[in-house]
């Protein structure tokens, strides 16, 4: 996509919650998670690379003991429709009897971050908690819920703080959604 596509992309999407939303949310979430999970010395990891812009605001506001690292899996792959999981960077061997904080930007059809659970449990974590900065409202039961969520987005495809729109715009400090 040339740069005056990537422009029209966004000239023409509807905005769903304004930077300064997104900021109090991500405060509003800090809080919760810590109030949750100060005591637990938790490995925190980040689903790149979506998860990165949220990860970056939030984790300065974790003021606590914590280990932070990440993992990669997509599903997406730059695309607007979700397929098969690819795990391109796997959890480490640490989480092994710890608490782990999920961190990711976006609660679509639940089926990344069940997988991430999952594989977590199965790798003996002792605990997975969860924390998305949108949950989209599809209306129906997802496989998993997340146990900390910073906004609910309508179910639109969406992008801005981190989401993407065919791979463009992760960088802006709001979030909007592609028209329909
Ligand atoms: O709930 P689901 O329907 O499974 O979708 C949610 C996942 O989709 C996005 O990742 P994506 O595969 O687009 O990779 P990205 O993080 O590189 O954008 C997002 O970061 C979540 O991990
Ligand atoms: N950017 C983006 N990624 C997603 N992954 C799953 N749903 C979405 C969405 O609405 N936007």
């Amino acid at each position: 996509m040339n740069q005056r596509d990537a422009q029209r992309l966004l000239d023409e999407a509807d905005l769903i919650c304004p930077a300064d939303v997104v900021k109090s949310s991500v405060e509003r979430l800090a809080g919760e998670i810590t109030t949750k999970l100060k005591g637990e010395f938790p490995v925190v990891l980040s689903v790149m690379g979506g998860a990165a812009v949220f990860t970056g605001h939030l984790l300065p506001l974790l003021v606590f003991p914590l280990e932070f690292g990440a993992i990669e899996v997509t599903r997406y792959n730059n695309d607007t429709q979700g397929r098969d999981i690819h795990w391109s960077l796997p959890p480490r061997d640490n989480v092994r009897g710890r608490v782990v904080l999920v961190v990711d930007d976006i609660l679509d059809q639940g089926i990344t971050l069940a997988a991430i659970r999952d594989k977590l449990l199965e790798m003996g974590a002792k605990h997975v908690w969860s924390a998305v900065f949108a949950d989209k409202a599809l209306g129906h039961e997802k496989p998993i819920a997340a146990d900390f969520v910073g906004v609910t987005v309508p179910n639109r495809y969406v992008f801005g703080f981190g989401m993407d729109a065919y791979g463009l715009w992760r960088n802006l400090p709001a979030i909007y959604a592609l028209k329909d």
